[in-house]
């Protein structure tokens, strides 16, 4: 660069990002792409609110990092400033018991929290309502990752204390968004008789998104987040490949950010390929233990039994893991079949001489990075 007086090399002050921060989990993005049907739906079932009315309920579903927070921290924010209307985040893989759901909503309401002890749900509960009564509020409580509270087998009575506040007290105006990443929970078919009577909701779906779709949002957040120049599209190009061959939009943003530090800490004014080559695997690391935090201490055994018993038939696995746990054969191969199409393991039928055919279960990731996880 022969008027770079630097030669291309960052100095002390200088940095690669324009606002690194754009990088973080807590940042909410300005543009919101391709997600229009999901925030109609939404925005359509809560309506209702800011009337005054109870909200039609929403079942929010679809893979890991596929926009399901975002979309429903960008509505609440709009719904949480109209009068009259209470939004709950709450974020359930933290609080998985309904003591905990509502103790979330009851700080929200008095801007204190609960005594952790002492206090009957009863009680609790009964002082939510009465202030959403008084205060005529509706509250619009989200669930977010509600696959927790089925996990902590919390999710009927929870749903069925929210759902039915009205009855025990009359005048009290509840809506429930759930969201769930666990792409085999059937969330209604898993909870009580009693509670699917009350919990017909209005469903929005969240796929993964597809190349040009990824590419648009990282690009968005690429001019955002990095000084002009300093990441072409080459680059990009990479940072999309390897996010969706993931099929999770984090993976791609933390790519970014930990391309951006590496190119600093060699003193490089711009983001190169050796960078993101340099960072992929604790990208992909990045992934390999979200995908473990979401699963069940079931399924997370059989993670652990797979990683022992690296290549062995299903049959002799199953003995292993039946140590374990009390679960019979059938639960067993649901559970396989799961953390196969997670892609955490390989389940492959082969043929065994004179004996049919078996499968044989093989960890996808190495067994070192998984067992640290775990
Ligand atoms: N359409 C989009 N435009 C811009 N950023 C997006 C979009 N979709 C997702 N993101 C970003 O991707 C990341 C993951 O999104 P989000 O947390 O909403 O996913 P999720 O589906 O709720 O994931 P999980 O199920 O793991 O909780 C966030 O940093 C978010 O800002």
């Amino acid at each position: 660069m022969a008027d770079d007086p630097d030669g291309g090399m960052l100095s002390w002050d200088e940095s690669v990002f324009r606002d690194e921060h754009v990088f973080e989990i807590d940042y909410v993005p300005e543009a919101f792409r391709h997600r229009e049907s999901q925030l109609q739906t939404l925005q359509y079932a809560l309506q209702p609110a800011v009337r005054g009315n109870r909200p039609l309920n929403v079942m929010v579903r679809g893979p890991p990092g596929t926009g399901k927070t975002t979309a429903v921290q960008k509505l609440f924010a709009e719904l949480g400033g109209q009068p009259g209307v209470r939004v709950v985040r709450v974020n359930c893989q933290v609080d998985s018991t309904r003591y905990g759901v509502f103790s979330r909503i009851f700080e929200s309401i008095f801007e204190y929290e609960p005594p952790s002890s002492g206090i009957s749900f009863k009680k609790l509960f009964g002082q939510v309502t009465e202030r959403l009564i008084d205060d005529e509020e509706v509250l619009v409580v989200a669930l977010d990752d509600v696959n927790y509270l089925f996990y902590e087998n919390e999710a009927s009575n929870t749903l069925y204390s929210l759902l039915r506040a009205h009855e025990t007290h009359p005048g009290a105006k509840v809506g429930v968004v759930a969201i769930s990443s666990d792409p085999d929970l059937d969330v209604i078919e898993d909870l009580d008789g009693r509670v699917q009577s009350v919990f017909r909701p209005e469903e929005a779906y969240f796929p993964v998104y597809d190349r040009e779709e990824v590419a648009d949002i990282l690009g968005d957040r690429v001019r955002v987040g990095f000084r002009d120049g300093v990441l072409d599209m080459a680059v990009l190009d990479r940072v999309t490949e390897l996010t969706t061959n993931t099929g999770d939009l984090r993976v791609g943003i933390d790519l970014l950010r930990r391309a951006g530090l590496h190119a600093e800490s060699r003193a490089s004014k711009t983001v190169e390929l050796e960078d993101v080559e340099a960072v992929s695997e604790e990208a992909r690391n990045l992934h390999l233990s979200r995908n473990l935090d979401a699963l069940s201490d079931v399924e997370r055994t059989l993670v652990d039994v797979v990683a022992d018993h690296d290549g062995e038939q299903a049959g002799d696995v199953y003995d292993a893991f039946a140590e374990r746990t009390d679960l019979g054969y059938t639960r067993y191969t649901e559970v396989v079949n799961k953390l196969d199409q997670l892609d955490l393991i390989d389940a492959r039928y082969e043929s065994l001489e004179g004996r049919g055919r078996s499968r044989t279960l093989t960890l996808v990731h190495d067994r070192e990075a998984v067992k640290r996880r775990l």
